[in-house]
């Protein structure tokens, strides 16, 4: 049963006649993950902002939690948690001070706010950083605890607007892992990244956005299958004989990949490849798997790489 908690239909903005985003539409379904996956200026932002209802739109309908962010903006905040593109902490207070202070701009009595303070540093992995300053977390800490801080009011849907850029890729993984358990909790996840393992591991489902337009829109496999020209066999002959398929593998694919338990072939059909092993007699496969990157679609629609 289809549950939106967030409806956009042909929205658009524009700035000084410049459409930075320019008819764009998509639903959130309560508790799914999903992702606007685009490069730098394709609109995330800006669609983040009228969603998060800090920024009015020129054009269109937006619905969240059925109420209109122009109209019902203070609402609307009070439900929503937003973890915007750069940290904004306040450096002058600790940790913990950080939470207690914005559960007060809620207006949330004194002690549920300290409970709640407590959950989110255990939450966040900060629990023996509350007294700490600021300035002294790690970038990944910062993110942890802007992210603890969105959730004090309780959010049923969060908003992250690239929550991992700058990251590196431990602080990342462990970001990743906070934002599953959420998941499992039942919290909306709306986030914009150009990562594209972001978007595999993260979203449910993506639209990809380029120049303030949605070029298409499904899961990251759906997308992969429907657009992706590259493929990777994942072949498994039993480890004893990979080195000794290998030999045989000359002229298949494009490139082969020798690991301890597996070959690799990159290649950009992956059936008849399939057909020619067959053919080599090199069989039995005991799996296979193919294997392609979102990176890869986002060529094809836009003939552009996502991270330029
Ligand atoms: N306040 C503004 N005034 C004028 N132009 C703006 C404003 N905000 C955004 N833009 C323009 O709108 C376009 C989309 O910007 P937006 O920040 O939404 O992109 P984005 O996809 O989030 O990119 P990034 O990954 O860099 O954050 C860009 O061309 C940007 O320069």
């Amino acid at each position: 049963m289809p549950d939106p908690v967030i409806v956009a239909q042909d929205l658009r903005k524009t700035y000084a006649g410049f459409a930075a985003v320019d008819g764009i539409s998509f639903a959130v379904e309560r508790g799914e993950s999903f992702g606007l996956l685009g490069p730098n200026g394709a609109g995330k932002s800006t669609t983040m902002r009228m969603v998060g209802a800090v920024s009015t739109r020129t054009g269109g309908s937006l619905s969240v939690l059925g109420l209109d962010p122009d109209r019902h903006g203070p609402e609307i905040r009070s439900q929503l948690g937003v973890v915007p593109q750069s940290d904004n902490l306040d450096t002058e207070l600790r940790v913990r001070e950080n939470l207690l202070v914005y559960g007060r701009y809620f207006g949330l009595p004194r002690a549920q706010v300290a409970r709640r303070a407590d959950e989110l540093l255990a939450f966040a992995q900060l629990e023996d950083k509350a007294k700490a300053k600021v300035d002294a977390l790690s970038g990944g800490m910062k993110r942890r605890l802007t992210i603890a801080r969105a959730l004090i009011n309780d959010p049923s849907i969060l908003l992250l607007d690239e929550p991992t850029t700058g990251l590196d890729p431990q602080a990342r993984h462990i970001l990743w892992d906070r934002l599953f358990r959420l998941k499992e909790q039942g919290t909306t996840l709306l986030l914009t990244t150009h990562y594209m393992d972001e978007a595999e591991q993260l979203c449910d489902r993506i639209v990809v956005v380029d120049k303030g337009a949605i070029m298409a829109e499904g899961s990251p496999a759906e997308l992969i299958r429907r657009y992706s020209s590259k493929e990777v066999l994942e072949v498994r002959f039993g480890s004893s004989r990979n080195s000794e398929v290998a030999e045989r593998l000359q002229g298949i694919g494009d490139r082969v990949e020798v690991l301890p338990d597996r070959i690799l072939i990159y290649t950009g059909n992956g059936e008849a490849e399939l057909v020619r092993l067959t053919d080599a007699g090199l069989h039995p496969i005991t799996s296979l798997v193919r294997r392609s990157s979102l990176e890869d679609v986002f060529l094809r629609l836009t003939g552009r790489t996502l991270i330029e």
